[in-house]
């Protein structure tokens, strides 16, 4: 009978809260909070293991790409990205600004637009400097994103080499899409380098943009990168010749001082390192990775509160006042140059504190 039921119902929620407050042996604490506590540890350890998981699933990502190429050495060390000053002003405040070609949905049902849904074929549309690619195109030309295609992983994205239907190489990178910051590494990596065409900077080829994913095709650069040649396992004696280091020293150069001076807007790199000198077969350098690019029109300098780089590259001047400039890119070069001599890098951890920027000059 309902009454009786409900009698029981409440006597049971009764007799449940009287066990839930019962003192327990342990602390004398109620018998709800020892429960608690126990969930809430557990959740901790599941959350962790978790996250764990992750992280020695991206290492193992990592260390395959690393020893993916049986020709190009293996890196030993990490080089950290600094953020320092204010990390709460937006560099990035005049991108909104910059217009990204994304071919509009037509009749033919080819494309949808930058915000919307995926509804592609699998035809790639001129976009003036470069091609728009479907995903459909470059999930074929990389097998999938197939792990054995992974060239490398920076910061913003994983890089999968891919074959296109036409033969061609390429390097596509998929941009990580963590708050935003594919969008904003897409934008500015676009607006850098979509129509500059210069032997010593890695040409962009095309991107796919579709729903919230962003990718970007680059020319395929062969040999690896110059931190794997100058601190990799290259055996007892570097094939880096002075002649080659020359080489790359030059063609580096020449490679900045067009975005500096061949350009207008100017565009000032902001990360120029070894690891982001890319090389073919014939040793030339190839200036890549502008996602942290920034365009400066007319005004000599920018001021930005938030100062981006790579911790013993960024110039002294540009990490105490945010001034930016081509000087910035200037320094991060001499740094480099100094790594290309003497074969150091330009962190070393084993060293006492005040001398792990190797090349700082007090
Ligand atoms: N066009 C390309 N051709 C061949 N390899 C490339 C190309 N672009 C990038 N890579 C390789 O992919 C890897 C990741 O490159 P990416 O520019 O994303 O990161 P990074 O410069 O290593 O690190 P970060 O972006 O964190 O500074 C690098 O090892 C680089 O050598």
């Amino acid at each position: 009978m309902p009454v009786t039921g409900e009698t029981d119902d409440g006597n049971n929620n009764h007799s449940i809260s009287h066990i839930l407050s019962y003192k327990t042996p342990l602390f004398n604490l109620k018998l709800y909070l020892v429960i608690s506590i126990f969930l809430a540890f557990f959740l901790l350890l599941f959350s962790f293991t978790i996250f764990l998981c992750c992280r020695l699933n991206r290492n193992a990502r990592k260390r395959k790409v690393k020893h993916s190429s049986g020709l190009i050495p293996l890196v030993s060390k990490e080089i950290v990205e600094i953020k320092a000053l204010d990390q709460h002003a937006d560099c990035f405040r005049d991108e909104g600004k910059i217009g990204i070609l994304v071919p509009k949905k037509s009749n033919e049902g080819v494309v949808d637009d930058a915000s919307g849904a995926s509804d592609v074929s699998g035809d790639a549309q001129n976009i003036g400097w470069g091609r728009w690619y479907s995903m459909r195109e470059l999930e074929m030309a990389t097998r999938g994103f197939a792990e054995e295609n992974v060239i490398g992983e920076g910061g913003y994205g994983i890089v999968f080499k891919g074959i296109l239907q036409d033969g061609s190489v390429v390097a596509v990178k998929n941009l990580l899409n963590n708050k935003g910051q594919a969008e904003k590494e897409f934008t500015v990596e676009v607006e850098a380098i979509g129509k500059v065409r210069h032997k010593n900077l890695v040409g962009l080829v095309g991107y796919c943009a579709e729903g919230a994913r962003r990718m970007l095709v680059y020319e395929y650069v062969d040999n690896g990168n110059l931190e794997q040649w100058l601190h990799g396992d290259v055996g007892p004696v570097s094939p880096l010749t002075w002649d080659i280091r020359m080489k790359i020293a030059i063609g580096t150069a020449k490679g900045l001082a067009y975005l500096h001076e061949g350009l207008e807007p100017k565009v000032v790199h902001r990360d120029v390192k070894s690891s982001n000198i890319l090389l073919d077969k014939k040793w030339n350098p190839k200036v890549s990775d502008f996602g942290l690019a920034k365009l400066l029109g007319s005004e000599a300098s920018y001021v930005t509160t938030r100062v981006m780089g790579t911790f013993g590259y960024v110039s002294p001047e540009y990490a105490s006042t945010g001034m930016l400039n081509e000087g910035s890119d200037v320094y991060s070069f001499g740094v480099l140059l100094m790594e290309i001599i003497t074969g150091r890098s330009p962190i070393d951890y084993s060293r006492p504190p005040g001398e792990v920027r190797v090349f700082l000059l007090q």
